[in-house]
């Protein structure tokens, strides 16, 4: 049988610059295409390779990380990604994935990180995750808490984030305090944090 092929932007290794996290060595594999466009996704994912499941172990060799972070693009919708999953696993790495949370994730994964888009809020209604070790909302309008709101009934995570949206070169900081201010003045609900794109504010990839 033919080697499985898969859609790869990039596999680099950095630190984990989101969410809980955040500081972790980790080998990045970013997969191409996406089920999603938000306008102002900072990835250029239709822009990609194809590579084989031995070029993809080669790189990954090379890199000291245990910790692999499966993102892209949309990492649920690669086909065979089971078959990748199950080599990354046998050789004993921790998986964990970046998604937009509308598509099941593999067994495989051990730490989700989910971060659904009020810009597709509707496509929410229908079938998302139910579960995540994280959820972090991108604050990409000052109209978002009731999506938060949304969010909390229908995924349940350990903890909650929302993330400044970095938009040439700007993150809109303040309003996303603000907002976690509202969040956090509900009594008996989810308590949320800030995640911001750390990486971003230190120059590394
Ligand atoms: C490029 S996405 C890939 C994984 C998946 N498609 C998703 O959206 O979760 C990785 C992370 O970057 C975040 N992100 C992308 N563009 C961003 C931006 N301009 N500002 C802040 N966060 C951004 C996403 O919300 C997600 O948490
Ligand atoms: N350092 C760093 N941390 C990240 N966490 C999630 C990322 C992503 O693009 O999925 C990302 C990324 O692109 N770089
Ligand atoms: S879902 Fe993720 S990869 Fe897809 S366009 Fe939105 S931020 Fe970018
Ligand atoms: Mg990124």
């Amino acid at each position: 049988m033919s080697e499985p092929i898969f859609r790869i932007v990039e596999i680099f290794e950095t630190l984990q610059g989101e969410g809980y996290n955040t500081g972790m060595p980790s080998v990045f594999i970013r997969f191409g295409k996406c089920n999603l466009a938000c306008h102002w996704c900072d990835t250029n994912y239709q822009q990609f390779e194809m590579m084989t499941l031995t070029q993809i172990m080669d790189q990954v060799y090379d890199y000291s990380a245990k910790n692999i972070i499966i993102t892209g693009g949309e990492p649920t919708i690669q086909p065979q990604l089971e078959i990748l999953l199950n080599r990354l696993k046998s050789e004993g790495y921790f998986i964990a994935i970046e998604t937009n949370g509308l598509r099941a994730v593999p067994e495989q994964i051990d730490y989700i990180a989910t971060s659904p888009k009020r810009l597709y809020a509707n496509a929410y209604d229908k079938t998302c995750l139910s579960a995540a070790d994280e959820v972090r909302i991108v604050v990409d309008s000052d109209d978002i808490f009731s999506f938060c709101e949304i969010i909390e009934q229908k995924i349940r995570a350990k903890r909650y984030y929302l993330s400044p949206c970095e938009q040439n070169g700007e993150m809109n900081i303040l309003a996303t305090i603000t907002l976690l201010g509202k969040l956090n003045a509900r009594p008996n609900q989810p308590h949320w944090q800030l995640s911001i794109q750390t990486h971003k504010l230190c120059g590394i990839d």
